[in-house]
């Protein structure tokens, strides 16, 4: 193909060489290289690509993108653009022939729920006999296919690649979550959704090589009502006023408190059964739907009531969005991995102190006989949240079981006796286990009749990160070795 063609939605100048050149191939990598790709510079947060064009002309390439008019061999084809990563974006796409266009498009943004959300997307259409293709968190998920991504919402040519290779699967859905990240790094760039999801807002991802402030997260974030036709709201959010005022798309909010939205969850109730742990309540509004989710917490109302707002539009029977709902399983999301007389287990990826206090504070709402809470805090990363876990669990759980959670290159000890300085400031009762499989153990072991386990902060993760080295592990395959063991 020619690689004019691929230039057609960009902004350009040429600043040496010709357009005529053949290309077959995007490379924004000089480790990747070859002759016939064109490699598009980036700076980046660690380097600027700009310095690899000797290298990467040494190796073949014929055709560079740039950013920065800086000098380049003769005979080598320089474009220059305003924002490379842009650049990558929009020619990513038609490299591999615009695929998300064939597809009903859903983007799901916010600071929580992001996963839970999509997961139940996805879990409804299949429900309803679609295929639906999947990027996130957990990865690309084509059917029972999941490849792990290095980001929540990875960079715009491999998004348009697996975009392909879904139509080429036959999915007729995608749903994926769009981090502020992604935004601010142009990685879906050029995309407009069909829907665009907001779950929530709240400081996070601040930092280096994150964003500046709240206001610079806020303002990537709401970009999704920018790149979205149809867009979702959730109006109990404290921002939603803001996050919404630069809005181009056609806006709907939905509510479990507000009056008069969109959608609306009423008559909500908080399960607790030996073979049902879960919510249950009415979507009302433009929609109406009596709805079972068969995993629990307030929290997850808002999840549920999202997907629901969203799927509305899809013209879906409802009985298998009801079906999908009741049979819902989110990987380390509010997981029940164990449920009888004896007590009810729960996997969940809270690691941080908001996520911990919302966590707790539901299952409050499931009235357990106690609140059992087994959590840790990783190694070599900020000691703020190993006090404010800490001291939620003091406050919120009945009884908490301090253990390991990626120690990384630091001794697990030294981070347990950072979480006892804040949790012994509260009037919580706790012990220490730092063998994490042992701690589970323990939790179930000494269960009593009606008591609720949650074992918090790694969720889906299926690894302990130890000394530098990984080593599988993951909490839903020790709760169920832990039942066996120990024959309950
Ligand atoms: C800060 C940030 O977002 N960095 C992302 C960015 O890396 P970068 O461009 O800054 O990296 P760099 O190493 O400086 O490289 C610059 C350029 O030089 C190129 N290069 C580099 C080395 C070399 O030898 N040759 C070469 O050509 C690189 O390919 C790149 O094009 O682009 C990479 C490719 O897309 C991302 O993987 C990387 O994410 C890093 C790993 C990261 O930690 N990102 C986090 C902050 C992130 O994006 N998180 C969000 C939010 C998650 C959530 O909500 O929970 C996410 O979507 O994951
Ligand atoms: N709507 C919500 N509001 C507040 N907390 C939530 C919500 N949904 C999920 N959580 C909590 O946050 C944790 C992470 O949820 P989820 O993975 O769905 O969110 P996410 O947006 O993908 O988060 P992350 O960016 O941290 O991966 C859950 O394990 C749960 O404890």
């Amino acid at each position: 193909m020619k690689f004019k063609e691929w230039l057609k939605d960009l902004n350009y100048e040429v600043l040496q060489g010709s357009l005529d050149e053949d290309v077959d191939e995007i490379v924004y990598d000089s480790r990747k290289a070859r002759e016939g790709a064109v490699f598009v510079c980036m700076k980046g947060t660690k380097v600027d690509s700009h310095e690899f064009i000797p290298a990467v002309v040494k190796a073949g390439v014929k055709v560079l993108v740039m950013e920065e008019k800086v000098p380049v061999p003769e005979g080598v084809t320089a474009i220059y653009v305003h924002n490379a990563r842009e650049a990558l974006a929009l020619l990513s796409a038609a490299r591999f022939g615009y695929p998300a266009e064939k597809m009903v498009t859903i983007g799901v943004t916010g600071t929580k729920g992001k996963t839970t959300t999509t997961h139940m997307i996805k879990t409804i259409l299949e429900s309803c006999g679609k295929k639906v293709g999947m990027i996130g968190t957990t990865g690309i998920v084509i059917g029972d296919v999941v490849t792990p991504t290095k980001n929540t919402t990875p960079e715009s040519y491999e998004l348009h690649e697996a975009f392909q290779t879904m139509v080429e699967a036959g999915c007729e859905y995608l749903v994926m979550e769009v981090s502020s990240q992604a935004y601010k790094m142009h990685r879906v760039a050029g995309i407009t959704f069909d829907y665009g999801l907001f779950t929530n807002i709240s400081p996070d991802h601040i930092g280096p090589d994150e964003h500046e402030d709240f206001d610079e997260y806020l303002y990537y974030k709401s970009r999704i009502f920018n790149t979205c036709k149809k867009g979702v709201m959730n109006k109990d959010d404290v921002h939603w006023e803001q996050v919404t005022k630069d809005a181009s798309c056609q806006l709907y909010f939905f509510s479990m408190d507000a009056e008069g939205t969109d959608f609306k969850a009423d008559n909500i109730h908080y399960v607790s059964q030996s073979d049902f742990v879960g919510i249950e309540f009415d979507v009302k509004g433009r929609y109406s739907l009596p709805v079972r989710v068969n995993i629990p917490g307030r929290f997850n109302v808002a999840n549920a009531l999202a997907a629901v707002s969203i799927l509305s539009f899809l013209d879906l029977p409802k009985d298998r969005i009801c079906h999908g709902l009741e049979h819902l399983s989110v990987n380390g999301r509010m997981e029940i991995v164990y449920s009888s007389e004896k007590c009810t287990v729960i996997v969940d990826y809270a690691h941080n102190a908001i996520s911990m206090e919302s966590l707790l504070t539901t299952l409050r709402d499931y009235n357990p006989k106690r609140l059992v809470c087994v959590f840790g805090c990783g190694g070599n990363r900020s000691k703020d949240r190993r006090y404010s876990m800490g001291d939620s669990a003091g406050r919120l759980a009945d009884f908490t079981i301090i253990t390991a959670d990626n120690s990384r290159f630091e001794k697990t000890e030294d981070i347990i006796a950072d979480i006892r300085g804040s949790i012994s400031k509260t009037a919580g009762k706790f012990i220490e286990i730092p063998d994490r499989r042992e701690a589970i153990r323990y939790s179930i072991a000494h269960a009593e009749p009606g008591d609720m386990i949650a074992i918090i902060g790694k969720g889906h993760e299926d690894y302990q990160e130890m000394n530098g080295v990984r080593h599988h592990f993951l909490d839903r395959e020790e709760v169920l070795e832990a039942v066996k063991i120990l024959n309950i």
